[in-house]
């Protein structure tokens, strides 16, 4: 396959050539065209390192199949799933069950290995796991926090097998129960969601992210923290070598929106104030952040219209990530090479995926093409998640055209004149193989 006149982030207008699964050759081809890409805008499909797509378990919710076209059509080419599923990814057996049922992927996928008191880490390690994680130093959904000994234990052992450890970093001895029990007893939408804010408190992510560091300096453990929300405790990790990652609602939502949101926006750790979010985002923008990952959660809307104390957290989101950072980018809040950087070039590079993360010859022929000048409006009725909502309903998107996982072609949108919008099969292979 032949994509001509495509634009690069960096610039570079190049053709790109695909011979089976990689890329063959990128600069100027010549050549009949399969794709003419007419200056539009080629980046590495993104690689998605925190996703909850809910198989085994919550079927509801999500399945890889749902899941990972979602995963197509926002762009993301790689997802790692978490092992808070039922039965959890703990095990040899809960491992093996997940690896079956990922086979439905149609992006490439990664699959993480949890830690409960009673998990197996000699079959979990045994197995081709992505990292150990995301580790739960205070409950979320699945309920799998565990105390400070279990996670030197299990920091000791990760640094023992060479896994990187990622670690869901909230404190439960510092959460305020007084602003939660307080709370006003609305559903859904018209729930008291600030309180759940005001509940898991900042103080509680930077003391845990400090701590988590401190256990992974002193066994030598690489050690990744997810979903960092506070500038506090992104600098703390980077201080301490640790990585991080940012989630997209922690970017472009704050409590201010929780108002509009409700329930709808109660996630793990929580949303934080306008001055926070963007002390976030200049981190992001200034590379101090690793990547950004979605922690898409996807929860039904009977079962985010209750109470905020009933409400499950999280949010889906691994469509819409690369979309509204490139919506960003067009408003001039970051550079598009940024953009690849974060979604794709670091976390190959961090969770060391050599084929994937970059449009260069020789690499995996993971692509999505983008229209920058069309920018739309995003609705959640027309996302690809079970989920049917989105806490980013009316938020600019700039959505992939076509999208690529090595060679096949895993999505191609519709257009206005009648062709429809269209999904390949399932081609997902399992990145540690
Ligand atoms: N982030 C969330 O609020 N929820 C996640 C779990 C998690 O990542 O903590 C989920 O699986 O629903
Ligand atoms: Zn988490
Ligand atoms: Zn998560």
């Amino acid at each position: 396959m032949l994509i001509a006149n495509a634009t690069l982030a960096n610039g570079r207008t190049v053709d790109v050539r695909v011979e089976g699964e990689r890329i063959d050759a990128v600069g100027s081809l010549g050549g009949e065209p399969d794709v003419d890409a007419d200056g539009k805008l080629l980046l590495p499909g993104a690689i998605d390192a925190h996703v909850h797509f809910r198989e085994p378990g919550f079927p509801h919710k999500e399945t890889w199949e749902t899941g990972s076209r979602s995963a197509a059509a926002g762009g993301v080419t790689t997802v790692v799933d978490q092992p808070n599923t039922d039965p959890p990814t703990v095990d040899g057996a809960g491992f093996d069950g997940k690896a079956e049922l990922a086979r439905e992927s149609y992006v490439d996928y990664g699959i993480n290995g949890g830690v409960i008191e009673d998990w197996d880490p000699d079959e979990l390690f045994d197995r081709p796991l992505f990292a150990l994680g995301e580790v739960f130093l205070a409950d979320s959904t699945g309920e799998m926090g565990i105390d400070a000994e279990l996670f030197e234990e299990a920091v000791g052992r990760a640094a023992a097998e060479d896994v990187t450890v990622t670690v869901h970093a909230e404190d439960a001895t510092l959460f305020d129960e007084d602003a939660l029990s307080n709370a006003g007893e609305g559903v859904g939408r018209d729930a008291d969601a600030d309180a759940w804010s005001t509940y898991r408190s900042a103080d509680a992510e930077v003391r845990a992210i400090e701590r988590a560091c401190e256990v992974g300096s002193g066994s030598g453990a690489r050690v990744h923290v997810a979903h960092t929300t506070t500038p506090e405790g992104i600098d703390a990790a980077s201080e301490a070598g640790a990585t991080c990652e940012v989630c997209p609602h922690h970017l472009f939502l704050s409590r201010d929106d929780l108002d509009d949101l409700g329930t709808y926006g109660r996630m793990n750790p929580p949303l934080r104030n306008e001055e926070r979010r963007e002390a976030v985002f200049e981190r992001v923008r200034d590379g101090t952040v690793d990547l950004v990952a979605t922690d898409h959660a996807p929860h039904t809307r009977e079962e985010k219209e209750t109470g905020i104390r009933e409400a499950p957290s999280g949010v889906p989101g691994v469509e819409t990530m690369v979309p509204l950072l490139l919506a960003a980018a067009e408003r001039g809040e970051l550079s598009r090479e940024r953009v690849r950087d974060l979604t794709a070039t670091n976390p190959a590079r961090l969770f060391e995926l050599p084929r994937k993360g970059e449009v260069r010859e020789g690499m995996d022929a993971d692509l999505a093409l983008y229209d920058p000048e069309r920018v739309e409006t995003i609705r959640g009725e027309a996302l690809h998640s079970k989920a049917g909502w989105t806490p980013f309903e009316g938020r600019d998107g700039v959505f992939p055209e076509l999208t690529l996982v090595r060679g096949s072609v895993v999505y191609e949108r519709g257009e206005a004149d009648g062709k429809d919008e269209a999904f390949g099969g399932a081609v997902g292979r399992n990145v540690r193989g």
